[in-house]
């Protein structure tokens, strides 16, 4: 009804606009006309997504009885977890270190999950900060099972304004949470990386963690040359599928950018409700959380939350349909779980991963399954596209607890370069090959 009474009146007001031009400045009346229009088309288009809004629930009682049963080996499946940084200054270590022990610390099988750092900045900061926060999850990780705590990223949990000697727990949690929050500061200085440029490197893998205890730890910077487009995060994400398809190959894959903690240990159970349901799962090749960030100032001055709220109706709908495409206008952070099959874990003919008698086009079109798509640097909207114009199914998963919670810009020149990004991304996909209007018309 809204939309109805909105829709007659954005008629009469163009109408109104289109019959009466302006004659005295007919240069102006036209641009205003024509951005309007404009904007009406996108505000219908808008509309159209929202008629079938989907809210999902999750039992994950339900998925424990399925695929953990008592004295069975847990059926659950493995789970790699990429994370990925470039530059320290703006994405300091100790913000990497946290999500890296918010993943390390889940609710999920140790052995099931794998998690790997992808540093485009091929920084020793980075590198050491990894290596300080694999010593100091062998401290938190137990802490966590222990005492079930929520968030697990320590400096997070650390700032919760809790008062634990009024809830009468137990005198060794208080002392042990003590040790927590006394713990050694797990950055040291901002060396670079020694004999190393961030655009001339060679490929470096180091393996932090490794055993039944913790989750596995891989530190990976992929190759640079001059030369060579090494095409930003979607490069550096296919670089840690081939890594990790080597190295453990689980059958999904968690994708966080380095500011994103694990908010909800049982994150991953969640997505897995969709992804291991018998039928669901089939047609399923990713799971996407809500957006939801820390550090928006009270006025919200850069209009950071906007975007959290407003967006919801259109995500429900989106999932009413085949499932939401990472959009990079208003979400600045999803969470996606996908099939690595879908991606192809191992890599192209000489990984095994294509027969190797493929022809050129097989291959061509086998590389398009292969990864993130390349062309535009918002890789995570058209890689998106291209998994839904081949028929995959996408879920909207909104947990009570949210999943995973980022930071946000802080200052208008950050908070202007990333919507510069995203609309800069969004217009090479519309003039790219890959655009989704010229694969609806191939159809
Ligand atoms: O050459 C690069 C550039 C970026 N990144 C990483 O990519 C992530 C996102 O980059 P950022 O510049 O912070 O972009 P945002 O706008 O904050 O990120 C949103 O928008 C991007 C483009 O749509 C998506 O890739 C991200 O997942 C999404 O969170 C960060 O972890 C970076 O460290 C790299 O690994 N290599």
């Amino acid at each position: 009804m809204v939309v109805a009474v909105r829709l007659l009146i954005l008629a009469l007001f163009l109408q109104y606009r289109i019959i009466h031009p302006v004659h005295n400045a007919v240069g102006l009346w036209l641009t205003s006309a024509i951005c309007e229009i404009w904007f009406a088309f996108s505000w219908i288009l808008d509309q159209l997504s929202k008629w079938l809004p989907i809210t999902r629930q999750t039992y994950l009682d339900r998925l424990s009885l399925r695929y953990e049963r008592e004295g069975e080996a847990n059926m659950l499946a493995a789970v790699d977890v990429f994370v990925t940084t470039v530059d320290t200054t703006k994405e300091p270590p100790l913000v990497t270190a946290n999500t890296f022990l918010s993943i390390l610390a889940m609710d999920y099988p140790v052995d099931k999950i794998s998690c790997y750092l992808s540093d485009d900045g091929a920084s020793m900061l980075t590198f050491e900060a990894l290596s300080l926060t694999a010593e100091f999850a062998r401290k938190w990780v137990p802490f966590c099972n222990k005492s079930s705590i929520e968030p697990r990223a320590p400096d997070m949990y650390c700032a919760q304004k809790v008062d634990y000697l009024k809830d009468k727990v137990q005198p060794t949690f208080v002392k042990e949470r003590r040790a927590m929050k006394d713990r050694p500061g797990v950055m040291q200085d901002g060396t670079p990386w020694p004999g190393n440029n961030t655009k001339d490197h060679p490929g470096m893998i180091q393996v932090f963690l490794q055993g039944n205890e913790l989750p596995n730890l891989v530190y990976v910077s992929g190759e640079k040359r001059p030369s060579f487009l090494h095409h930003k995060r979607a490069g550096a994400m296919n670089a840690l599928v081939r890594v990790s398809g080597v190295l453990t190959n689980a059958p999904f894959m968690l994708n966080l950018d380095c500011d994103h903690y694990v908010n909800n240990s049982k994150a991953v159970r969640e997505a897995m409700c969709f992804l291991m349901d018998p039928q669901v799962g089939r047609r399923v090749c990713y799971v996407q959380f809500p957006q939801r960030f820390d550090g928006i100032d009270k006025n919200d001055r850069y209009a950071n939350s906007i975007r959290v709220f407003s967006i919801l109706i259109n995500m429900k709908g989106l999932d009413g349909i085949q499932g939401t495409d990472k959009d990079s206008k208003e979400i600045l952070f999803d969470e996606k779980f996908g099939k690595s099959s879908t991606f192809v874990t191992s890599t192209l003919r000489e990984e095994g991963g294509v027969a190797a008698s493929s022809s050129r086009e097989a291959l061509l079109k086998e590389v398009i399954h292969l990864g993130w798509i390349y062309g535009s640097i918002t890789e995570d909207i058209l890689t998106g596209f291209k998994l839904h114009s081949r028929g995959w199914r996408t879920i909207y998963c909104m947990p009570k607890r949210s999943a995973f919670r980022g930071s946000v810009p802080t200052n208008l020149p950050d908070r202007l370069n990333q919507t510069l990004m995203w609309a800069l991304g969004s217009v090479e996909i519309f003039f790219s090959r890959h655009t989704p209007y010229a694969t609806a018309a191939r159809k």
